[in-house]
């Protein structure tokens, strides 16, 4: 049985069981503590003592070697362990822990929700949340989709626990995910390994190694805070007002254009996407 959930002022606040204490866990407790969840309805299982201990110590929240444990004193249960692990650890829950009551709500990357049916019993209760490392610090975004039996209470509770590390977006069909993966899920990926090769040309060019993170840093976080604060700007727009006709950023640009950079990336998100829909295929057929 559950423990009843933590009361404070208005606010309900469920238990929640964290399946697995890796990169996208950590994330999204680091920003749920940040925002006043109560850190001892918060626990996380997975069998590293190390990496659960730093998360148990780093933010507060309970830790449990056994996910059966976790799971039974949760009323919502956050599977948060890598694809190829996934039908393991649900097959298990399924036999250990009774789930009607529960809401369970799933991180990974190309499974669909039909899957999670075949593994945890039809009449399971399962969101599919598509978050990314962000959350960490309060900024992520999520892509949220629930199946058409999901209850609006349900609906609401993932909203707003999402909604407390960063930006959230419903989907209305699981197979927008492949998309919101490529875009979402994975792009904080894409402007680290941009800021790299930035900082590593600098470093080329003349900068010391602390020199060029630093200005890498504070550029790339201008042009950011810079777009967000005039969403009615187009990315070209703000390009164009970096642009003098015959300057510098025209040579760098076309050197872009040369290289063809819209086009290496159309063919990773492509790629992203299409890893996207070929797991969830092989998860379907694997355990048809
Ligand atoms: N990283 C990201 O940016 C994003 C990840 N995701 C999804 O989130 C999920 C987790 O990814 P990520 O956090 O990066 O992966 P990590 O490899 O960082 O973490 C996986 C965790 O699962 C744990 N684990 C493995 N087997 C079990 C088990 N039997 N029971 C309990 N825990 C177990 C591991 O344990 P141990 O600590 O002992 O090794 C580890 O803590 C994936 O499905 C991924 O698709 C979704 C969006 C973004
Ligand atoms: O790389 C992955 O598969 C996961 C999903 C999105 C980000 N990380």
């Amino acid at each position: 049985m559950p423990n009843t959930p933590i009361r404070l002022g208005d606010n309900v606040y469920p238990n929640l069981a964290f399946i697995g204490a890796g990169n996208m866990a950590r994330a999204i407790i680091a920003g749920l503590v940040k925002t006043g969840y109560p850190k001892k309805a918060i626990c996380v299982s997975a069998p590293s003592l190390q990496n659960r201990e730093f998360i148990s110590n780093t933010y507060g929240v309970l830790h449990k070697e056994d996910n059966k444990r976790n799971a039974k004193e949760a009323h919502a249960i956050i599977l948060a362990v890598k694809p190829q692990m996934m039908q393991e650890v649900c097959l298990k829950l399924k036999n250990e822990v009774n789930l009607k009551d529960k809401l369970v709500i799933t991180l990974a990357a190309g499974i669909d929700t039909a899957q999670y049916k075949k593994w945890l019993g039809e009449s399971v209760q399962i969101v599919r949340v598509m978050p990314n490392t962000p959350a960490l610090i309060g900024e992520g975004m999520s892509g949220i989709f629930c199946p058409l039996q999901t209850s609006e209470g349900a609906k609401l509770f993932v909203q707003k626990l999402m909604k407390s590390v960063g930006e959230v977006c419903f989907l209305e069909d699981e197979s927008q995910m492949h998309a919101f993966i490529a875009t979402a899920g994975s792009s904080p990926a894409y402007f680290f390994k941009f800021m790299q090769f930035i900082e590593a040309s600098a470093i080329q060019l003349g900068c010391s190694k602390e020199e060029a993170k630093r200005l890498v840093l504070q550029s790339a976080k201008g042009a950011i805070l810079l777009a967000c604060e005039a969403p009615e700007l187009s990315f070209q727009t703000l390009a164009d007002q970096v642009t003098s006709k015959g300057g510098t950023t025209e040579q760098a640009l076309n050197t872009f254009d040369k290289l063809d950079l819209e086009m290496t990336i159309k063919a990773a998100m492509s790629a992203a996407a299409e890893k996207s829909k070929a797991m969830s295929i092989s998860f379907a057929e694997d355990n048809s």
